[in-house]
């Protein structure tokens, strides 16, 4: 069986972990390694995986899921190269990371294939996207890809995509959150107790999401055929248009994509940048 090593089970890591064992892996053949050795350990125990410290993981393991954030970066690689060889991959989760800033801090020839995955991969159904570095082989992109589906949807890119796709659907789920939030604070605006607008509001953003993706209709006709005229959608429409949504929206997205190219360049390809 394929062992399996996450270093840094935090949020994405544990989301992964968890998505994992639902989807039916058996947990003998999965490691897991935060900074702290007592988290590390709680959530071994949570999951009845094995915790233990990043190098000796990385080295008991045939793939390397890397989900610490880009600014713990340097330290882990450092503690990684002496134990990694090209016969071990390398996925990274980080969001900004290059596939080439691995490949000249690991060791020659380690594949490398980076993912942006999002959190809804704790329900199986994730979005992830793939990209193979210089050395990764399409095996270990099928390999990637094959843990991948296991937890929801996959679709590979090239690495120059990948700023966008972190922007788009890495962050997507929280973009998603924000409005769910929103929206049912309006419910409280309009009077109706928290638990009714809570339970209004989620059922129609699940009905909507389902519609989208089985009907396979464009959103402006699904928005369409909800929008009577002279009716109350439209607005509501006006309000969102009158306060520049979609502007907001574009612009939002964009910084997050900026945001996860800024990740990537804070860290020099030969060496860590100073200050
Ligand atoms: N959250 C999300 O929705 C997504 C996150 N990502 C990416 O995943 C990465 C992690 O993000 P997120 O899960 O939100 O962050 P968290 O802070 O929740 O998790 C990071 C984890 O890394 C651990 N860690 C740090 N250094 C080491 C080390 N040397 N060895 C082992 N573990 C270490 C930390 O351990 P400790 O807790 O003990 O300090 C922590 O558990 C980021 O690069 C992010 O870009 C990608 C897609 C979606
Ligand atoms: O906010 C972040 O930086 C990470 C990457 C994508 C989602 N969460």
């Amino acid at each position: 069986m394929t062992t399996i090593a996450i270093l840094g089970a935090g949020k994405i890591g544990e989301a992964l972990l968890s998505g994992l064992i639902s989807a039916g892996r058996d947990p003998a053949d999965l490691i897991v390694s935060r900074r702290s050795p007592e988290r590390a350990q709680e959530l071994a125990q949570r999951h009845g995986v094995r915790a233990l410290d990043a190098a000796a993981a990385a080295a008991a393991a045939d793939v390397v899921v890397v989900a610490v954030k880009p600014q713990d970066i340097e330290p882990l690689l450092d503690s990684l190269a002496p134990v990694l060889a090209p016969s071990t991959l390398v996925v990274s989760l980080a969001a900004g990371l290059p596939t080439a800033l691995y490949e000249a801090r690991l060791p020659a020839g380690v594949p490398v294939v980076r993912v942006m995955p999002n959190t809804p991969m704790v329900v199986g159904e994730a979005m992830s996207v793939v990209s193979g570095g210089s050395h990764a082989q399409p095996e270990h992109l099928e390999l990637t890809e094959e843990l991948l589906r296991s937890v929801g949807r996959v679709l590979r890119v090239p690495e120059g995509q990948q700023d966008a796709a972190t922007a788009l659907s890495g962050s997507g789920p929280a973009y998603f959150f924000f409005l769910v939030e929103a929206m049912i604070d309006a419910g409280i605006l309009l009077g109706l107790p928290r638990g009714v607008s809570t339970e209004l509001i989620i059922q129609s953003a699940v009905g909507a999401a389902a519609m989208l993706r089985e009907t396979g209709d464009h959103p402006v006709a699904l928005r369409e055929a909800v929008t009577s005229p002279g009716g109350t959608t439209i607005a509501a429409i006006r309000e969102l248009e009158n306060h520049r949504v979609r502007a907001a929206l574009l612009t939002a997205i964009e910084a997050a994509a900026l945001r996860s190219r800024d990740l990537g360049r804070a860290h020099r390809i030969d060496g860590p940048t100073a200050g």
